[in-house]
């Protein structure tokens, strides 16, 4: 099969949120999105790399959070896009997220994120884990202006992440939830959730005080961690879900895998092709991270259709040797994050 085939550009697919805000009606996401959450060292490059995938990847949608650090420079690059007219604010779609350090003040951190991108609204706001932190002030933070707490906050003598168990991790989305459904409040247009594993789902849709289902999961979701049972899970309930770090994240290992290297022999494409069209394929959505600009403008675009069989022979990657590529510290006490080779990622 050449390049050339017509097959639509991922740019021109959209899939649809079914949220239950009132009076929003039904509201479409972009399915690949610019990922950001760059190296440190490396992120005021995101400014480029979002300007190169809008105006070059013709990406319209932009996955971001508080806790990358990159919003500033997000910001930057939307203003530029938007002052040369060819773009709007209401042509992209742009997510951030509310880090467990604000658990108990999503509204703050929405401000926060805000202020940074430079915007009014943003078109959804992810709870990032089902976690709260503690919130300790950066040493040489002096509690003026915008405090600046410690991201994933560790205990000084045990190095254990310091995960309050006992506080109510639900507090973060009730809250959303509050800003989403007030009237008088506009910055934001769904709401939804990252890191939720299906039993957590359960016990958030279940509870008396939750009345917006969440729009989007937001979950690891690649070749060996192809989440079958909590994308069925999702997709019963009308959650649609989101794949991070679809390339097995730093040096895009996945790239690397015989039968990610095969399929992109057989259709003449690129491994980055196979992996983005093997979730498409399967109804979600994937936000690929890259800071290489020829990579932006040209390689999250081109569209494979990939057989049943494809897509299978690919989950029987992950259903053979599961391996979750984000295993954090903190994240022990969520099952299903509790090891790597061990991980039955569901
Ligand atoms: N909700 C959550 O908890 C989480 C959300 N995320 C979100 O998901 C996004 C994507 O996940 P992320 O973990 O960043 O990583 P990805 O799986 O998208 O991988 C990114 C890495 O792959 C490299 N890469 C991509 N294509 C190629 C290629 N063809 N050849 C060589 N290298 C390649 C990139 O390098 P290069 O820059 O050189 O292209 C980059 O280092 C994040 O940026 C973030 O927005 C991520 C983790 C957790
Ligand atoms: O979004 C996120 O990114 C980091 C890893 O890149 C992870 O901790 C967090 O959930």
């Amino acid at each position: 099969m050449s390049k050339s085939q017509s097959h639509p550009s991922t740019t021109e697919i959209y899939f649809t949120l079914k949220n239950n805000v009132p009076g929003l009606g039904s509201q479409i996401i972009p399915v690949v999105g610019l990922g950001t959450a760059s190296p440190s060292d490396r992120a005021p490059e995101t400014k480029e790399a979002v300007i190169t995938a809008i105006e070059k990847g013709g990406l319209r949608h932009i996955d971001t959070a508080w806790f990358y650090g990159t919003e500033k420079f997000i910001g930057e690059a939307l203003q530029e896009v938007f002052s040369r007219g060819k773009v709007k604010r209401e042509d992209l779609f742009i997510t951030t997220k509310v880090w467990p350090v604000y658990w108990d003040n999503a509204s703050e951190s929405i401000d926060i994120s805000l202020k940074d991108l430079q915007l009014d609204y943003v078109d959804l706001v992810l709870q990032h884990w089902p976690l709260c932190f503690p919130k300790i002030l950066k040493p040489g933070s002096n509690g003026n202006g915008v405090p600046q707490y410690i991201g994933v906050p560790h205990d000084s003598e045990t190095g254990e992440p310091l995960v309050e168990s006992e506080k109510d991790y639900l507090t973060t989305y009730k809250q959303l939830q509050s800003i989403v459904l007030d009237p008088r409040d506009h910055r934001v247009k769904n709401i939804g959730v990252s890191n939720y594993p299906i039993g957590y789902l359960n016990k958030l849709l279940s509870d008396p005080d939750i009345k917006i289902t969440p729009a989007i999961n937001q979950v690891e979701i690649n070749p060996q961690c192809p989440q079958l049972e909590l994308a069925e899970f999702c997709h019963e309930k009308g959650i649609l879900m989101t794949a991070y770090s679809p390339m097995g994240s730093s040096g895009a290992p996945i790239l690397k895998l015989p039968e990610i290297v095969e399929l992109a022999k057989k259709y003449n494409c690129s491994g980055n092709d196979i992996v983005i069209s093997y979730l498409i394929r399967r109804g979600i959505v994937v936000i690929p991270r890259s800071l290489n600009l020829q990579r932006i403008a040209k390689d999250f675009q081109n569209y494979i259709l990939l057989t049943d069989e494809d897509v299978d022979n690919i989950n029987q990657i992950g259903i053979k040797t599961p391996f979750r590529h984000i295993d954090e510290d903190f994240a022990k006490s969520i099952p299903g994050f509790t090891g790597r080779t061990k991980t039955k990622a569901t």
